[in-house]
């Protein structure tokens, strides 16, 4: 199929056919759909090059998208091949993504903030056969072995063309590697997540049957490209023939520029990990009050728990505000959405991750391999979802250690993906997340889970986050330290703070060393950064 949907002549008998891109379980026909039916709807909303707002139409989209498509289907990359797509969130980025998913190349997503020998690891271990950038990007000193490119509005401009390949395959199919994303990876090298197009697409109608948002909606986006969270945000408003707002970070930082975006380009809907909320809670809170009144009307957060005094300051500020708990990881890119109690009650001290979104199933297995039914009893949470990745590229141990055979029903031949989450069920089976698998340790023959600690130090009065670490001291016992954050008054005192602990924990899990900060410090994704606090105890 042509990129604007006439089905090319089959080549007669004995020549190999011309590429012919399926537009069935595609990434970009699920989402140019509405440019079928309605191209005129804004598909994008960004900043304008001179100052204010520009809205980018479906048929603008494809239009770009058709371009940027034939440009790269003419420099003969293979279906499977890979592309670098370097740059921030917006129309650009999207059409450039969408043109990957027609000619069926896979695209690792990085950011410009992406630092030089990061983006030279992934580059060695996916052996891309092209490095694409935005037309104003700044990257430099790509290896001579990936050929390079810039993209904008009017297509593709090439610098470096990439080596000719042997092109062995002509049709795109679902099961094609959409996209791969190379996550931090806690330990060790970074793992890269291959998710074929009908993963995608399983897991975006899933999203769909939760009603989340409608086609008039706008939905502000502030993860980094390179963080499955963009593109969950640039799937679930396509498929929703809504639009996709894009954030850039200089409106992110700075409250009352956050603010005036969002009514600028009449955002709906607020999608982000729960630290994107921090400056504006802690510095201008005023400017979000406004917000609820002019249009917002959903807030969907991920990644990591939403400490539970920000969530009630963000929801009093927001009380007509409905909050969304989106659970999950970029192997199967999310499974669940739990809607918050806005307000949450007084007693509630822990958010549900709630049911799996429809089609999928989220079970609990115990650390003797079988199931875990009991209401609070902790098990590792395996999801069945048609949305499993395809496994880390380059990776097969890898692969297996996280896509298992059922242990519910071993000899079925299915597999599930072993998530390493913790989770206890509530009375009505909704679950709630009790931490990593690898955060639960052992202290002095005692299993420990950190979230624990983590949680009652938060209950101390003006602590407002807490982060505990298990840290290693060569020769010695690990030590338990933890790292506070507090509000305007006076910084907790470690006597009072251990003090404090020690009416609630046993010996062993009372921290050892505690240290107050100004802030956490943060991944590129916006998540609490455990491996820089980590070093800071070390130090
Ligand atoms: N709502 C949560 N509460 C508490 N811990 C959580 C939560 N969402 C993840 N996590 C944690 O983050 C891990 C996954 O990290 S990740 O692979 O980088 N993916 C993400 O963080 C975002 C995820 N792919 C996603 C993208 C788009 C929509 C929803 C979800 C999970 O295994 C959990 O440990």
């Amino acid at each position: 199929m042509s990129p604007n949907g006439a089905r090319p002549a089959r080549a007669h008998a004995g020549t190999r056919p011309a590429r012919a891109h399926a537009a069935v379980d595609n990434l970009r026909s699920h989402l140019l759909a509405a440019a079928r039916t309605a191209p005129e709807r804004p598909a994008v909303v960004q900043p304008a090059p001179g100052g204010g707002v520009e809205t980018v139409t479906y048929g603008e989209l494809e239009r770009r998208a058709d371009l940027l498509a034939a440009d790269l289907d003419a420099l003969g990359l293979d279906v499977g091949d890979r592309v670098i797509l370097e740059a921030d969130n917006g129309a650009d980025a999207v059409a450039a993504l969408l043109a990957c998913a027609t000619v069926g190349v896979a695209f690792i997503p990085a950011s410009p903030e992406t630092p030089d020998e990061r983006l030279q690891t992934i580059i060695e271990s996916a052996r891309p056969a092209l490095h694409l950038q935005a037309a104003d990007g700044e990257r430099t000193g790509v290896p001579g072995s990936v050929g390079t490119a810039r993209f904008d509005a009017s297509g593709l401009t090439v610098e470096r063309a990439p080596a000719p390949r042997v092109r062995r395959r002509r049709v795109v199919t679902p099961v094609d590697t959409a996209y791969i994303i190379f996550t931090s990876g806690t330990t060790g090298r970074p793992k890269g997540v291959v998710m074929s197009h009908r993963g995608v697409i399983a897991f975006l109608r899933g999203a769909e049957a939760e009603g989340l948002i409608t086609a008039g909606d706008r939905v502000a986006s502030t993860s980094p490209l390179q963080f499955d969270f963009a593109l969950f945000d640039i799937g679930f408003a396509l498929s929703h023939g809504a639009a996709l707002v894009p954030v850039p970070r200089d409106r992110l930082n700075w409250p009352r520029r956050f603010a005036a975006y969002l009514r600028e380009t009449g955002a709906t809907q607020v999608n982000g990990v729960p630290s994107i909320w921090r400056p504006v809670l802690r510095h201008d809170p005023g400017v979000l009050a406004e917000l609820g009144g002019n249009g917002l009307r959903g807030i969907l957060f991920s990644g990591e728990d939403f400490p539970l005094d920000e969530l009630r300051g963000l929801q009093k500020l927001l009380p007509e505000v409905r909050f969304t708990n989106a659970y999950g990881a970029t192997e199967t890119m999310a499974a669940s959405f739990t809607r918050v109690p806005n307000p949450l009650p007084a007693g509630v001290d822990r958010l549900s991750i709630g049911h799996a979104f429809a089609g999928a199933e989220m079970t609990l297995v115990g650390a003797d391999g079988g199931p875990v039914d009991e209401p609070g009893e902790v098990g590792e949470i395996h999801l069945h979802t048609p949305s499993l990745f395809s496994g880390y590229w380059d990776d097969p141990d890898a692969t297996r250690r996280a896509v298992v055979p059922d242990p519910l029903d071993p000899g079925s031949g299915r597999l599930v993906f072993k998530s390493g989450d913790l989770a206890s069920r509530g009375p009505d089976g909704e679950l709630y997340f009790r931490g990593r698998a690898d955060s639960q340790v052992q202290i002095r023959g005692n299993r420990v889970e950190l979230g624990e600690i983590e949680r009652r130090i938060g209950e101390f009065p003006g602590v407002t986050g807490a982060v505990v670490l298990l840290v290693p001291r060569p020769g010695d016992d690990p030590r338990l330290h933890a790292f506070v954050t507090h509000g305007p008054d006076a910084a907790p005192e470690t006597r009072e703070l251990v003090t404090f602990c020690r009416a609630a924990l046993p010996g062993y899990m009372i921290p050892q060393g505690v240290h107050v900060v100004p802030e956490f410090p943060l991944t590129t994704n916006g998540k609490v950064d455990r491996a820089a606090l980590t070093a800071l105890a070390a130090s």
